[in-house]
C-alpha cells in the first residue's frame, strides 16, 4: 500500500469512526428527549415542550428577566401544575405553598442555590442547602432580628428616612414641587444606606451624594442578572464542572462597566469591613463604641458578633460573619427598595387611596415627628394594607423559589419522585383570581375584613408569599416592614405627590392588556425603573 493510499484509508477510518460517534450522540440525545417527554415520571404534567426537554428553557426566559410573567401565562394556559423543566414543576395554589414551604416537609433548597455562593464558596444563611447547617446559622443570626434588636435599630433607620425626606423637595420650583425622581433609584439609595449603617456602622451616604457610591446599587443589580439565571439552571449547582466554571458563565451577562462596579463594591466593602473590625477591636479593648465611631452601640453587626448558638454555644468566625454581612446588604436592600418604589407607583396613580391613607395618618399623628414605630403606627391599618397590597401586586421576589423533594412526595395530589424541584410562582399566585378577585387592581381594602369579610381576607392571606414562609422565610421581614411603614407614613403625611409629566409609562407594564402595573425584571430579586415622581410639602405640615 502506497503512502497516499494509506492516508486516504486512515481518513476514511477516522471519518467512519466520527460518523458512528455522531450517530450514537444523536441517538442518545434523541432517546433522552423521548424519555423526558413521554416516559419520565413527570410526563403527565403539562408544560411547554422545550421546558420538558431542558432546563435551558427556564434559563433562557430568565436571561430576559420575565420568568414571573411567563409563569403567569403558563398557569393560565395549563392550570395549577406546569412542568417547567425536565425535573421541575411549578404549582399555582395556596395548598402548594403549604405542601412545599412548611418547615416540617421533606424538601430543601434546590441545587441551583449552590451556584449562588459568594465569598470563596462559603455557604451563607441564604444560599445554604443543608438543613442542619441552616438551622444552626438561623439560631445565631436570628438574634440580630429579635424585637429588642429591632428597637435598637430604630434611630438608625429614622436618621436615614430624615435624609430621604429632605431630598424629596430638593431644587423645588416656584410652586414648591421638587425635581422629578426615579423612585427606584432614590429608594435604593435609602435602603442601601440603611443596610450599610446597620452592618458597617455607617451609611454609604448615597442619599446625600447620589453620584458618590451609587455604583454599589448598579453592582448589585448587574450581579443579579446572572444570579437569576443560575437559579433556573440547577446544573450549575449539581455538576462539578459547571459549578467550577460558573464565574466564566457570569461574565457573559456583564459588561466592562458592570465588572468595574462589582470590583469597586468588593473593594469598598473590604475597606468598610476592616474599619468596622478595628472599631470592634476597640470595643473589645473596653473603649466606648459610640465615641469610637459615632453610632449607637447596637446594630446588626454587633448583635451577630455577640450571638451564640443556644444549642451548640458556637459563635460565627469573622470570615463567616462578613460573608453573611455581604449577603444581607444584597438581600435587604434591593428587595425593600422595590417594595417602596412599587408602593409609590400605586399611590401616585390613585388619588383616592392616597387621600384615604393621608387621612388615617393625620388622624393618628399630630406632627410628623411623632411618627415612630410603636402602637400608634401599628394601629394604622390602612397603611399596613397599602404595604401588603404593594407587596402583592409587584412583589420584590416575583418569580419562583425552587425546593427539591428529599423523598418521593405528593404536592397538590401529584406524585413526585425524590429529587424533583418544585415551587410556587409568586407573581402568578399573587394574581390568581381564586384568592384575589380583580387581581390586577391595586385595592388595599381587599385586606380589610370589615369591607370584604373574614373569608375573603383569609383566602388572600393564604396565597400571599412576598417573604416566603417556613424555615427559609425572610429573616429581615421586621426590618423591611419597619422601613416600609415609616417611609411611607412620613412621606405621605408631609408631601403631595404627582407623577412627573411625560414619564408615566417608563415604569409600567401591561401583563394583561389595558391594565397597567409597576414593572419588575425578575432576576431572583427584581430590577426596576421608576416611577418618576415629584413631591411638594403640604401647607398644613409647614411649621
Ligand atoms: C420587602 C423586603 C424583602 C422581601 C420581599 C424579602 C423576601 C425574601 C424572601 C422571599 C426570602 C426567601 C428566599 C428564598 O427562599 O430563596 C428571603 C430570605 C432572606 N432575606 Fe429577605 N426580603 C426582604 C427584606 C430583607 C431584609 C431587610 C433583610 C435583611 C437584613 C433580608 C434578609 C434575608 C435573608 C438573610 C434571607 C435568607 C433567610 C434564610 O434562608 O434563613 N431580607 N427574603
Amino acid at each position: 500500500m502506497s503512502i497516499s493510499q494509506f492516508l486516504s484509508f486512515e481518513r476514511d477510518q477516522v471519518s467512519h469512526v466520527l460518523g458512528v460517534l455522531l450517530g450514537l450522540g444523536v441517538a442518545w440525545l434523541f432517546s433522552v428527549a423521548v424519555y423526558r417527554v413521554w416516559f419520565h415520571p413527570l410526563a403527565g404534567i403539562p408544560g411547554p415542550f422545550l421546558a420538558k426537554l431542558t432546563d435551558f428553557y427556564g434559563g433562557y426566559i430568565a436571561s430576559k428577566g420575565i420568568n414571573h410573567y411567563h409563569l403567569y401565562e403558563l398557569h393560565k394556559k395549563y392550570g395549577v401544575a406546569v412542568r417547567y423543566g425536565p425535573n421541575r414543576v411549578s404549582f399555582n395554589s395556596a395548598k402548594a405553598i403549604r405542601d412545599i414551604y412548611s418547615s416540617t416537609k421533606p424538601l430543601q433548597k434546590s441545587a441551583g442555590y449552590r451556584a449562588l455562593l459568594l465569598t470563596g464558596g462559603i455557604p451563607s444563611l441564604f444560599s445554604s442547602i443543608d438543613k442542619i447547617f441552616h438551622g444552626r446559622r438561623r439560631r445565631i443570626i436570628g438574634q440580630g432580628f429579635s424585637e429588642a434588636a429591632m428597637k435598637s435599630y430604630e434611630p438608625i433607620v429614622q436618621e436615614r428616612i430624615d435624609r430621604f425626606s429632605d431630598v424629596l423637595i430638593r431644587d423645588a420650583d416656584n410652586e414648591g414641587w421638587g425635581r422629578g425622581y426615579d423612585m427606584s433609584r432614590l429608594c435604593a439609595g435609602l435602603t442601601f444606606d440603611v443596610m450599610a449603617a446597620l452592618i458597617f456602622g455607617r451609611p454609604f451616604r448615597i442619599l446625600e451624594d447620589p453620584k458618590g457610591l451609587s455604583y454599589v446599587i448598579d453592582a448589585i443589580i448587574s450581579a443579579g442578572r446572572s444570579v437569576g439565571i443560575f437559579h433556573h439552571l440547577p446544573i450549575f449547582g449539581n455538576n462539578e464542572f459547571f459549578f467550577r466554571v460558573r464565574g466564566l458563565f457570569r461574565l457573559l451577562f456583564l459588561n466592562m462597566q458592570d465588572i468595574r462596579n462589582i470590583k469597586h463594591f468588593l473593594t469598598l466593602s473590604n475597606a468598610m469591613t476592616e474599619e468596622r473590625s478595628k472599631t470592634e477591636a476597640a470595643r473589645a479593648a473596653g473603649e466606648d463604641i459610640v465615641k469610637a465611631q459615632g453610632t449607637p452601640a447596637k446594630d446588626i453587626f454587633s448583635y451577630i458578633l455577640d450571638a451564640k448558638d443556644p444549642e451548640t454555644g458556637m459563635h460565627l468566625s469573622y470570615t463567616e460573619l462578613w460573608s453573611e454581612a455581604r449577603v444581607m446588604i444584597i438581600a435587604g436592600s434591593d428587595t425593600t427598595s422595590t417594595a417602596l418604589a412599587g408602593a409609590f407607583y400605586y399611590l401616585s396613580r390613585d388619588r383616592e387611596i392616597l387621600e384615604k391613607l393621608r387621612k388615617e395618618l393625620h388622624a393618628a399623628f399630630a406632627t410628623e415627628g411623632e411618627i415612630w414605630p410603636g402602637a400608634k403606627l401599628t394601629a394604622c391599618t390602612y397603611l399596613k394594607h397599602v404595604v401588603d397590597e404593594a407587596l402583592r401586586m409587584s412583589s420584590p421576589i416575583g418569580g419562583i423559589l425552587w425546593r427539591e423533594t428529599q423523598t418521593d412526595y405528593i404536592v397538590e395530589g401529584r406524585h413526585l419522585p425524590k429529587g424533583t424541584d418544585v415551587g410556587v410562582p409568586v407573581y402568578a399566585t399573587h394574581h390568581n383570581p381564586e384568592y384575589y378577585p380583580d387581581p390586577h387592581t391595586f385595592n388595599p381594602d381587599r385586606w380589610d375584613e370589615s369591607v370584604v369579610g373574614a373569608e375573603a381576607v383569609a383566602a388572600a392571606k393564604s396565597a400571599w408569599l412576598p417573604f416566603q414562609t417556613g424555615a427559609r422565610s425572610c429573616i429581615g421581614r421586621p426590618l423591611a416592614m419597619m422601613e416600609l411603614m415609616l417611609t411611607l407614613a412620613r412621606t405621605v403625611y408631609k408631601y403631595d405627590i404627582r407623577v412627573e409629566a411625560g414619564k408615566e409609562e417608563i415604569a409600567e407594564t401591561e401583563v394583561v392588556k389595558g391594565v397597567r402595573e409597576f414593572k419588575t425584571r425578575d432576576q431572583l430579586t427584581a430590577a426596576t425603573v421608576g416611577p418618576f415622581i415629584q413631591f411638594k410639602r403640604r401647607e398644613e405640615t409647614v411649621q
